[in-house]
């Protein structure tokens, strides 16, 4: 097992394909990368999982830039081992031409970024234009083939997109889909946006029939009258932080053991399979959460909290 020194168990990858990307969302943290240079290989995605599985990692999930931009994206899922969770958190815009072929290499299921209802609103925060239905057929398509559950992200934004949260509730509810409402972290400048999801939280939980809360992150998923809602508050969240067990790679094959840091980054990009463990075990082994408590200082075993 891959464990770090805060008892944190690595269970899953959360492997970036690509820096590039067709949208310009005003807050993107394109998973904490700086430009990297060339992108990472079939080849290396199918080592660093083959290599992970051994030690217990059965769960991956896809990232970017925009992941589906990658024409080998097929390719790369059939190169990987034998996996109970393989997912990819794309934008949408081309998912509707490609969502069959995926399911059929091996995909499971894919999250969604949908911030907005409202076309305009939607063109401002991804600052594209003719791209929202595009996004609204991805999500029917993936539903057809059964890349599900599909989870919607929608990053909670002040004074854009606060009142559509009942809306964004309805159009979940009785369907194979979860509501993800994220706060916002700040990149770009774009803080002016961060909205209060605390409170959000606290009248989600008021309405709710049960709650359920989940291993990563420790993230609780609310359960109202069919529509499924789960709240990501990374920020300041040492509970987040030391419930993280992922391993992320970068777009040019490096490991990187936070969101939030740079200074950390270990390249694995031509070394042996017995090499890369040897990093791998090494960078594992220092991994460190972002925010951390002063009385918490080991993960606590899983357990479902009912409200
Ligand atoms: N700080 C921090 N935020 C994260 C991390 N992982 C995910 N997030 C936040 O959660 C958001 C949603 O992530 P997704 O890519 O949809 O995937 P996920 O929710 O982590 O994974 P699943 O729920 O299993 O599909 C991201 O946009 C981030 O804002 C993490 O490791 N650290
Ligand atoms: C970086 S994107 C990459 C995948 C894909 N392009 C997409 O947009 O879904 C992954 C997720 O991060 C979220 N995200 C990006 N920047 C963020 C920020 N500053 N704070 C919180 N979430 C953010 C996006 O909304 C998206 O759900
Ligand atoms: S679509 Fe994803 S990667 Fe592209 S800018 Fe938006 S959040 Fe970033
Ligand atoms: S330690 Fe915290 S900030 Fe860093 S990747 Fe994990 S959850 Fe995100």
């Amino acid at each position: 097992m891959l464990i770090d020194a805060y008892g944190r168990r690595i269970s899953s990858l959360r492997i970036s394909l690509t820096n590039r990307c067709n949208l310009k969302c005003i807050y993107c943290h394109n998973e904490g990368e700086e430009d990297s240079g060339s992108e990472i290989t079939v080849e290396e995605v199918a080592q660093i999982a083959r290599i992970c599985a051994r030690y217990g990692v059965d769960k991956i999930k896809f990232s970017g830039g925009e992941p589906l931009l990658r024409r080998d994206f097929d390719e790369i899922l059939r190169a990987l081992p034998p996996m109970r969770d393989v997912s990819v958190t794309t934008n949408g815009t081309l998912l509707a031409a490609r969502a069959e072929s995926l399911k059929e290499s091996g995909l499971d299921r894919v999250n969604v970024s949908l911030d907005s209802m409202d076309r305009d609103r939607f063109t401002f925060i991804t600052q594209c234009k003719g791209q929202f239905d595009k996004v609204l057929d991805g999500i029917d398509a993936a539903l057809s083939v059964g890349l599900t559950p599909v989870k919607i992200n929608m990053v909670y934004l002040k004074g854009i997109n606060e009142d559509e949260v009942d809306r964004m509730i309805d159009y979940v509810r009785g369907k194979p889909l979860v509501l993800q409402i994220i706060e916002l972290m700040n990149f770009h400048g774009a803080f002016k946006y961060h909205a209060d999801v605390a409170s959000l939280e606290q009248r989600i939980k008021e309405k709710a029939d049960k709650a359920v809360c989940r291993e990563m992150h420790r993230r609780t998923k609310y359960y109202l009258g069919g529509a499924e809602v789960e709240i990501v508050r990374p920020i300041d969240n040492s509970e987040f932080c030391m419930n993280c067990n992922r391993l992320r790679i970068t777009s040019d094959y490096k490991l990187k053991p936070c969101l939030l840091k740079n200074d950390n980054l270990v390249s694995v990009r031509g070394l042996s399979d017995a090499e890369v463990e040897a990093v791998l075990i090494k960078t594992v082994g220092a991994r460190e959460p972002f925010f951390k408590s002063e009385t918490a200082k080991v993960c606590q075993p899983y357990k479902i909290y009912e409200p």
